[in-house]
């Protein structure tokens, strides 16, 4: 089967549930494969993104027992889109609090884009709870990182997508894209907050693949999902990831985590989350295995990223 089509079936879940993280925050999380099979979990995109069922398809359930959950404010997580206690350190609390949970001791870690920034953040943390890295499109929050996509560089290759973008934006606003979006994000008028989170979210799903996918675009017409994709992302990139500038680069905590078995697959084409930031990761970090896929985007469902993807979990099985 896996040969045939790069990923796994999606095999129901046995176990799921609403884990409450504090005063706040319920957490959606399930567990399906193999009950005896060696833990991972999955650590989705965005931040806000969620998890679909079809992300289970990147290991295999005989093998593996497979962690998703859905962050706060993600997915079937509650409140939807509630930006308060919300950061890159209450995530990586919560990961530790589904893991005591669900009584793993240590666990496989798998995460693209967003999903690749909070897996080294919360390897960065608890080193001695990884068995494995498993991270695609390599995303780091820094200032550049988030100009180049929200300001200026992937707008010179999606010009007709850009004008999109911006077209909300009042003209004397457009020098600080993310700023501009923030105050129509979190305006008091439901109308704006819902034209801005479709036009951000929108924006994405249109440069994510090497060939532009109508279907994947139609996900920003989902009111939920945009609003939370749309407040969440933008929440953590004004505050540049509660981070600060390059910190998962640091030697002192890139030194913590160079003895976990790590495989990095980048796309050549990655708009949203270019190349240049995976290599700076394998310079500081040359015993993780470094796959530029020549003919991909930013998308895991790109063909010859979710191949590698799945080999580099089938490999990390034996572990
Ligand atoms: C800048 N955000 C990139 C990211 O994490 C991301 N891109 N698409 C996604 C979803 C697939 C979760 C929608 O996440």
């Amino acid at each position: 089967y896996r040969r045939q089509f790069s990923m796994y079936p999606s095999t129901e879940p046995f176990d799921t549930g609403m884990f409450k993280v504090s005063d706040i925050h319920s957490l959606y999380y399930e567990v399906s494969g193999n009950k005896e099979g060696t833990p991972v979990v999955f650590l989705h995109g965005g931040p806000g993104g969620g998890t679909d069922p079809t992300d289970r398809g990147f290991f295999n359930p005989e093998k593996y027992k497979i962690i998703l959950f859905d962050q706060r404010g993600a997915g079937k997580s509650t409140p939807s889109a509630c930006l308060e206690e919300n950061t890159t350190w209450d995530l990586v609390k919560d990961i530790e609090k589904i893991r005591e949970h669900l009584k793993i001791d240590k666990w496989h870690v798998f995460g693209g884009s967003w999903g690749s920034t909070l897996s080294l953040a919360y390897a960065q943390a608890h080193p001695d709870r990884v068995k494995s890295l498993t991270l695609r499109g390599i995303f780091t929050l820094r200032k550049s990182e988030l100009k180049f996509f929200y300001q200026d560089g992937a707008s010179h290759l999606f010009p007709e997508a850009w004008e999109e973008y911006i077209a909300p934006i009042p003209e004397a606003e457009r020098k600080d894209m993310m700023l501009a979006y923030h105050a129509q994000l979190n305006s008091a008028d439901e109308e704006t907050r819902l034209k801005a989170a479709k036009a951000w979210a929108k924006w994405e799903m249109w440069t994510s693949k090497l060939y532009v996918d109508p279907a994947h675009i139609a996900h920003a017409d989902n009111d939920a999902f945009a609003t939370a994709f749309a407040k969440i992302e933008n929440h953590y990139f004004v505050n540049e990831g509660f981070m600060r500038e390059g910190q998962l680069f640091d030697k002192q905590e890139i030194d913590k985590i160079r003895h976990i078995p790590t495989a990095i697959v980048q796309g050549r084409y990655d708009v949203v989350c270019p190349a240049t930031t995976a290599w700076n990761l394998k310079k500081v970090f040359p015993e993780a295995t470094l796959s530029i896929v020549p003919d991909a985007g930013h998308s895991s469902r790109e063909p010859g990223i979710a191949k590698l993807l799945v080999e580099a979990t089938d490999e990390f099985a034996q572990l």
